[in-house]
């Protein structure tokens, strides 16, 4: 079984996804981390991410001990350069190999990110879009920064989800939109535990439907 959650940034699909993996026992990849990685390998030897040359070689080189380091991987200025990497189509393509054969596994695996339902798993057994408002996700992300020792300002971090939010949906290739088949899954109001059961009788009702 494969399932795709895709969605704007703090959404809460991460958190999703981890439980849906393990309530449904499948194997679980954050995409999102393979484009934070060719950011960071960019950042890291000093190059240039809105260089095409410096982040395609760094997408050709990216191999599966890079994603290790999460922690440095979620820093807010490599989530903000993997938006820059990720509208690079040679980029996409370099990484699209891997999660695919990644999902191919059996017995499947939940994938996050913004392109799963659309491009990369289309005929994923269920499809969700996790979307919350953009105010929502700024306060969760504060949230999560503030516990993380930042003192990150609440209005930059919305300023930070909008200018992502605008760059990941108006980009030529992938842009981030729900699949014709998905379920949309507004967690606003939402707490995590209902956000989890609702998404689960949505993919059960999926499977019900195959
Ligand atoms: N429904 C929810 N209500 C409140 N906080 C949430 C909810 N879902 C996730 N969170 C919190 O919001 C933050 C971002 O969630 P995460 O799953 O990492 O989002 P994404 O993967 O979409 O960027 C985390 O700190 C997480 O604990
Ligand atoms: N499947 C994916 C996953 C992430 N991305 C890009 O990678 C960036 C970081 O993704 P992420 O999922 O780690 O970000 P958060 O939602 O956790 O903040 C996004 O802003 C997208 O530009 C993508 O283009 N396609």
């Amino acid at each position: 079984m494969i399932i795709a959650i895709d969605g704007p940034a703090a959404s809460g699909k991460g958190t999703l996804a981890k439980r849906i993996a393990a309530h449904f026992g499948l194997r679980r990849l954050d995409t999102g981390l393979l484009y934070r990685a060719v950011a960071r390998a960019v950042l890291e030897s000093g190059g240039d991410v809105e260089d095409p040359g410096h982040r395609r070689d760094a997408a050709k080189r990216l191999d599966a001990a890079a994603l290790r380091d999460e922690a440095a991987l979620r820093q807010p200025g490599v989530g903000e350069a993997a938006s820059i990497v990720a509208a690079d189509p040679e980029v996409r393509s370099a990484v699209l190999a891997f999660q695919r054969d990644f999902a191919a596994v059996p017995p499947g695996a939940v994938l996050d990110g913004r392109d799963i339902g659309t491009v990369v798993c289309p005929c994923a057994d269920a499809k969700l879009f996790v979307t919350a408002s953009a105010e929502a996700r700024a306060e969760r992300r504060w949230r999560e920064m503030v516990a993380g020792g930042s003192d990150a300002a609440p209005e930059q971090v919305l300023a930070d989800i909008r200018r992502r939010d605008a760059r990941d949906t108006s980009r030529a290739v992938s842009p981030l939109r729900p699949a014709d088949d998905a379920h949309l899954l507004d967690t606003t109001d939402l707490d995590i535990e209902a956000a989890f059961r609702a998404a689960v009788d949505l993919i059960s009702g999926s499977q019900a439907a195959i």
